[in-house]
């Protein structure tokens, strides 16, 4: 009898039958008699797992069923809800008007209990902690301070264009070694003087860690959260060794440059910077609140390492496929700067063709195509609609911004769209308001990233044309394709 109930056939049916008949208590569950927003119907016991699960292009697919159902699709697996905003409108009135309900992170198995990435704010939950660290943040990177970065942002800037000029073909390697560099400087004051810093390769590495665990359905832990428990041995538990390898890069990336960064303050050869600010802020070591202070510092300072990478390398995509508009941008910086000189930050306001070229950059390709997702802390009622607590809210980023309702041809790279009467038109929907995320937990390295993109864009394209390969009989043969990391030529 016993061995009929350990047979694993046994114990599988049983998990299914507990597992289904957890999905009906769960579903039952509304905030009112009001349904649940419309989607696609799920299937007995999986619910919506083949909507939610793991796909290449989940923004393109849930595009196709805002088709269907509207601008708002309900999905559920498992218990896991999941509700897809495709419009301005929708997500302004969740994300914006009621941010004080969705402002959560959704606790995903995966990233945060095995990776133990919820210990950055970016993935901690709504809480006291979040507010701190977020407060943290703020302080050194808000719009009215953001300027103390320029410095260091030109001086990148003017390597960036002798390391082009010595070695164009490498144009991706340094690029990236820009952003390390500068991150690098107005963070710790360390100074990275190898493209290979292994500091540069922990970075990479805690953000890959992120993109690939950061999306809710990418393992199946985060649908069924019980296979935490199931272990390393089994045969398909590779995920556990990818959730340590992760978990000890981004300890890594954690520690060490900010050890680093307190030696060379005890030897006095660092530069004024995030981490010099923060530690002069800190209780004195023989306060018991000093640990957990310093241990938020280390988390805040970490979050710098996302990057605009991916940005800058679309852009230079974009100026080999638009010859006429990388055309256009050099026009304007020769009029307004004069014929190869790198613009300041105090010509910025002039370069009007420069500001659409970047807005449109951010437009035509969304890094971060689904934002990050946001949870409800509470039970709401929108609509006509029960959306309840802890539904995870997701904007399709990549969706809004190609709507034709707010752009003309949205397929088409075309930066004179954000321009009218030789200003920017107001009346087209800011491709910013969309792409950096939403309420409280908009992006706060927003006017650093734009800083050090537009420092980078302009110096590339006052000093250099960027033109596609060719082959022998002199053609483009130019392939490209999109990662994480941006464009791929
Ligand atoms: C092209 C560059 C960037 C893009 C497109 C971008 C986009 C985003 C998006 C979409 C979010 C999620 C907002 C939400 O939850 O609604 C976010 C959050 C965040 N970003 Fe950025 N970001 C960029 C660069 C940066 C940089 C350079 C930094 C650091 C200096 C940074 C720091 C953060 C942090 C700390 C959060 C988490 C905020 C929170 O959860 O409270 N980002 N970013």
């Amino acid at each position: 009898m016993s061995n009929t109930l350990l047979h694993p056939v046994t114990i599988f049916g049983l998990s299914l039958l507990v597992l289904y008949l957890l999905k009906r208590f769960w579903s039952k569950r509304k905030v009112s008699n009001l349904p649940y927003p419309p989607g696609p119907k799920g299937h007995l016991i999986i619910g919506n797992l083949f909507d939610i699960g793991k796909r290449e292009t989940p923004w393109i697919h849930y595009s196709n069923l805002s088709k269907e159902y509207g601008d708002m699709v309900f999905l559920e697996s498992f218990g896991t809800k999941l509700l897809i905003l495709s419009s301005v409108e929708r997500v302004t009135d969740l994300l914006d008007k009621r941010s004080s309900n969705y402002s959560g992170r959704h606790y995903l198995p995966m990233l945060c209990g095995e990776m133990k990435y919820d210990e950055f704010f970016s993935n901690m939950t709504y809480s006291p902690e979040w507010r701190k660290q977020r407060r943290m943040f703020h302080q050194h990177f808000n719009a009215t301070v953001v300027s103390r970065y320029h410095p260091i942002i030109s001086s990148g800037v003017s390597r960036y264009v002798e390391d082009i000029t010595a070695s164009p073909q490498r144009f991706r390697r340094h690029i990236q070694y820009y952003f390390n560099r500068l991150i690098f400087r107005s963070f710790y004051g360390v100074e990275i003087l190898e493209e290979d810093d292994p500091y540069i390769k922990q970075g990479a590495e805690t953000m890959e860690g992120f993109i690939v665990a950061g999306i809710p359905g990418s393992f199946m832990v985060d649908m069924i959260p019980a296979l935490t428990y199931v272990p390393k041995w089994l045969p398909g538990t590779g995920w556990k060794d990818f959730a340590e390898y992760y978990r000890k890069k981004s300890r890594q990336a954690r520690d060490e440059p900010y050890d680093h960064a307190l030696k060379s303050m005890r030897e006095g050869t660092c530069e004024p910077s995030v981490a010099s600010r923060v530690v002069e802020t800190l209780p004195p070591t023989s306060d018991p609140a000093r640990d957990e202070e310093e241990k938020a510092a280390r988390d805040v300072l970490t979050l710098g390492y996302i990057g605009s990478l991916a940005a800058a390398m679309t852009f230079v995509l974009l100026m080999a496929l638009h010859p006429e508009v990388q055309k256009r941008a050099q026009a304007e910086l020769d009029e307004v700067v004069g014929f190869g000189q790198i613009p300041t930050f105090e010509d910025q306001p002039k370069l009007v063709y420069i500001d659409a070229l970047l807005r449109e950059l951010f437009r035509w390709h969304s890094e971060v195509p689904l934002g990050l997702p946001h949870t409800a802390t509470s039970d709401d009622i929108y609509d006509g609609y029960s959306i309840p607590k802890d539904t995870i809210v997701v904007a399709n980023v990549w969706q809004i911004l190609r709507n034709p309702a707010h752009y003309d041809n949205p397929n088409e790279f075309n930066p004179g769209r954000h321009i009218k009467d030789g200003q920017i038109n107001k009346d087209i929907l800011d491709p910013y308001t969309v792409a950096f995320g939403f309420g409280r937990r908009i992006c706060p390295g927003r006017h650093l990233s734009l800083d050090t993109l537009f420092a980078i864009v302009t110096a590339t394209l006052a000093m250099f044309d960027i033109s596609p390969p060719k082959d022998d009989a002199g053609n483009s043969n130019m392939k490209y394709s999109f990662n994480s990391e941006g464009a791929v030529l």
